[in-house]
């Protein structure tokens, strides 16, 4: 069970994918739970292999929505063999969304989906959603949450009508519950083209400070120097990351000892950013002592600020 105890000032940030058999109503889903206020362009600059769908903003948290390559496909999820790809976004978003619909009988597609589920569910959760309750009776609503329970463990059940808003607000509750706490990754409103490297400097920032956020409180930024798809590979792309602190008692606690604290960093950062991008990333990460950095206009405009 997740925990619903946490104090009302915690802010949640993460990451989410919905997956199912095609019009079981991922997107319709996405779309409500996103709701119209903030209108989602799907972002999706060259280094991206599958877009962000939406964005939830809610005061007490932010839920990234994107897809998984591949999976959202009608046809490919029952035809092939899920990729690599596959399973490593289903690892690296914080929860999983399985939707069935309710007007449908559980087949064999959605079976197989559960069983290539179950292969990440110890290292992410999966809730189970039962999609379009408007169309049926209460009673055969309850039936499909039987029959879905049986498909596989879950980690939350819940139905849901995108058409109604039935329990909408259920499931960004639940989804929230399952994502780590962090700060707002995008800024409210709409996106724009330009902030996956915004995102990334941010996703970094917040890794680098995990654990040590007393000893670093805003010292410490994060500039992206280079990006982009390595030449020759078709799911790589290369990214050169500075972490900027103040001073050399700084730079050591980033660092750790023979470098492990920044190998920590590296992994908790690389998560995130492949599940953001949809690809495979080779991070490279260096920490500079960029003095007073916060007073000196230059360098705040290079760093993004
Ligand atoms: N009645 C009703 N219809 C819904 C609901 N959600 C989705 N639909 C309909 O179901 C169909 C499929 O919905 P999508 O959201 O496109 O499904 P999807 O899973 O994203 O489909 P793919 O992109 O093919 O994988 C559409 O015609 C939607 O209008 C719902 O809550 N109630």
């Amino acid at each position: 069970m997740v925990d619903v105890s946490s104090s009302a000032e915690t802010h949640r940030s993460g990451f989410a994918c919905f997956v199912g058999r095609p019009n079981a109503g991922k997107s319709t889903l996405t779309n409500a739970l996103v709701g119209t206020k903030v209108a989602i362009t799907s972002s999706k600059p060259q280094t991206t292999r599958h877009a962000i769908r939406g964005i939830v903003h809610r005061p007490d948290a932010q839920l990234i929505i994107v897809d998984t390559p591949g999976v959202h496909r009608p046809r490919t999820l029952l035809g092939e063999r899920l990729n690599d790809l596959v399973y490593e976004t289903w690892s690296e978003v914080d929860v999983v969304g399985f939707c069935v619909p309710a007007d449908e009988k559980i087949g064999p597609g959605d079976r197989y989906i559960a069983a290539e589920l179950a292969k990440v569910s110890e290292r992410t959760p999966v809730v189970g959603i039962v999609t379009k309750t408007d169309l049926v009776s209460k009673d055969q609503v309850a039936e499909q949450l039987l029959a879905l329970q049986e498909v596989m463990e879950f980690a939350d059940l819940v139905p849901v009508s995108a058409v109604d808003e039935y329990q909408v607000d259920v499931l960004s509750d639940l989804l929230v519950q399952h994502l780590p706490e962090g700060p707002q990754l995008y800024p409210d409103g709409e996106i724009t083209d330009e902030p996956e490297t915004t995102l990334i400097a941010e996703l970094i920032r917040e890794a680098a400070l995990e654990g040590v956020r007393d000893e670093l409180p805003h010292s410490l930024a994060v500039g992206i120097e280079e990006m982009g798809p390595r030449e020759g590979y078709d799911n790589l792309v290369d990214i050169y990351a500075v972490i900027y602190v103040e001073r050399r008692s700084q730079k050591a606690i980033v660092i750790g000892r023979g470098g492990e604290r920044l190998r920590e960093v590296g992994a908790g950062a690389r998560k995130h950013i492949q599940a953001l991008l949809g690809s495979r990333i080779y991070l490279d990460l260096h920490v500079k002592i960029a003095k007073d950095w916060q007073r000196d206009p230059k360098q705040m405009q290079r760093l993004g600020f």
